[in-house]
């Protein structure tokens, strides 16, 4: 039989030659398939059920035309897509993203990475991911209107409360989720589990607009008590200034943390103070405007063209919040020399190959995305919960289950490094903890 790490390496090959333009999904699968050889070898049925060969190809990828009309009268048209991963252990389940560079690699490698993040949760609920191309940046109200009705009349044809259940991600806020909640009851009538991340007023969850945010600060607290530490008096720099970014910094600075950056694709804000996540919030969910107006309405900031990881002072934790693939091997190196001992990442995939390899071998600790930033996936599945019993929990019973989730995801994770002799390696451990879920139950559901 086939040993283990000859048989990643031939499903390495496989996806290279099926998907060579893929770069995105090549990266997050490879990540993942590296450190599962530990469990192949224990696992030989795995090998011969060639499960890993059935896991990195979707159930279902959709890929669709979106037709809307802009301001001026013309008619534009984007690409929308879903990837209906993995539906092993429950619905397809991830959010949906708008932003110019949406294609199917980077769907694909978010919505493997869901696959084994809502794993971590302990809740049922599978693998999934869509988006488009569209830019929301820039654009009226009615315009987001107009692109969101016509991206559900589509979507609408592949979604249902027990099949698949969209939120957001980049680009998609409760505006967005408003407009495509209300599309989709227009076309199938009220049915409110169909997405999530919802307005309160019409089945949303408490705490999911935080969720996120608020899940990798206490992700983070469990890492730093493992090791005896905590957050007070910590100093924090945070990358992005959306919806992760702003409720990481209030639970950041409400733990004893100070925050002293935020940042978006044009430059940075540096408060040596401690960021207001008041002000961050008025700025991007009310104003939409650019995080650089910050500066002009607290005294002590300044603002800085160019990336965060770049500016030189010391800080003790790394929260990258804004986007896929920001820290390279350079900006690792900057992580090191500016003394931070922990790297923890909100975003989806923000950290490169090398730059994690860079971690690993200088002893920053390493909190992977599928694991820190897994509250938010776990508040909508808390959501879809209150949406079948049509009741709605508080904020506090909500915000506690999320804090015990997110305990619990440290606390696998941590156990499955320490089963395989992997030592502080919570990022093997995030993937062989998610993965056994899965496999356990591909293996039971036969050749699906
Ligand atoms: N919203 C959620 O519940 C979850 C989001 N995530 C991930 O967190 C990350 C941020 O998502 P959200 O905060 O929801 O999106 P958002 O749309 O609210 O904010 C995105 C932020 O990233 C910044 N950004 C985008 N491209 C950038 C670049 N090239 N350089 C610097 N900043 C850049 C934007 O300016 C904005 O501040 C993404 O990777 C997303 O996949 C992960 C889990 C759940
Ligand atoms: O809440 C959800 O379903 C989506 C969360 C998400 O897209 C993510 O975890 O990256």
């Amino acid at each position: 039989m086939t040993n283990a790490t000859d048989y990643v390496n031939q499903i390495k090959t496989a996806i290279k030659t099926r998907d060579p333009y893929q770069t995105e999904f090549q990266e997050a699968a490879f990540e993942v398939l590296d450190t599962l050889v530990p469990v192949l070898e224990k696992h030989p049925e795995y090998v011969a059920e060639n499960l890993i060969g059935r896991l990195v190809e979707p159930e279902r990828a959709i890929q669709f035309r979106v037709p809307w009309q802009d301001d001026a009268g013309n008619w534009q048209v984007n690409r929308g897509f879903r990837v209906q991963f993995n539906s092993a252990i429950g619905p397809y389940k991830g959010g949906l993203r708008l932003h110019p560079s949406v294609n199917l690699s980077v769907v694909k490698f978010l919505g493997f990475e869901q696959i084994l993040k809502n794993s971590l949760t302990g809740l049922p609920i599978g693998g999934g991911k869509g988006g488009s191309d569209f830019d929301p940046k820039g654009k009226s109200d009615g315009e987001v209107m107009r692109f969101c009705q016509s991206f559900m009349t589509e979507l609408q044809k592949y979604i249902g409360p027990d099949l698949d259940v969209p939120a957001g991600d980049i680009g998609v806020g409760a505006r967005e989720i408003g407009y495509l909640y209300g599309q989709y009851k227009r076309l199938n009538g009220s049915q409110n589990g169909v997405l999530t991340g919802k307005g309160l007023t019409y089945g949303g969850s408490q705490a999911r607009t935080q969720a996120t945010g608020f899940g990798v600060l206490y992700y983070t607290e469990a890492l730093l008590k493992a090791q005896g530490d905590s957050l007070q008096g910590k100093k924090i720099k945070i990358s992005g200034a959306g919806n992760v970014a702003t409720y990481a910094i209030e639970k950041a600075t409400e733990l004893g943390a100070t925050v002293i950056t935020v940042s978006d694709s044009n430059g940075y804000i540096y408060d040596p103070k401690g960021i207001d996540f008041k002000v961050v919030q008025q700025i991007k969910e009310v104003e939409r405007g650019r995080i650089k107006t910050y500066a002009d309405r607290v005294e002590s900031a300044e603002y800085h063209e160019g990336s965060v990881w770049a500016f030189d002072t010391p800080y003790d934790i790394a929260l990258p919040c804004a986007t896929q693939n920001e820290i390279d091997a350079a900006s690792a190196q900057l992580i090191k020399r500016d003394g931070a001992k922990y790297v923890i990442e909100g975003a989806n995939m923000p950290s490169q190959t090398e730059a994690i390899d860079f971690y690993h071998a200088n002893g920053i600790l390493f909190g992977p995305a599928k694991a820190a930033n897994a509250g938010g996936v776990a508040v909508s599945a808390l959501e879809m919960s209150q949406n079948s019993e049509r009741l709605a929990w508080s904020f506090a019973e909500v915000d506690d289950k999320l804090k015990a989730i997110m305990v619990n995801i440290f606390a696998a994770s941590q156990k499955a490094a320490e089963t395989y002799s992997l030592g502080k390696n919570y990022q093997a451990g995030a993937n062989i903890a998610g993965f056994e879920r899965v496999a356990d139950a591909m293996h039971f559901q036969g050749l699906v």
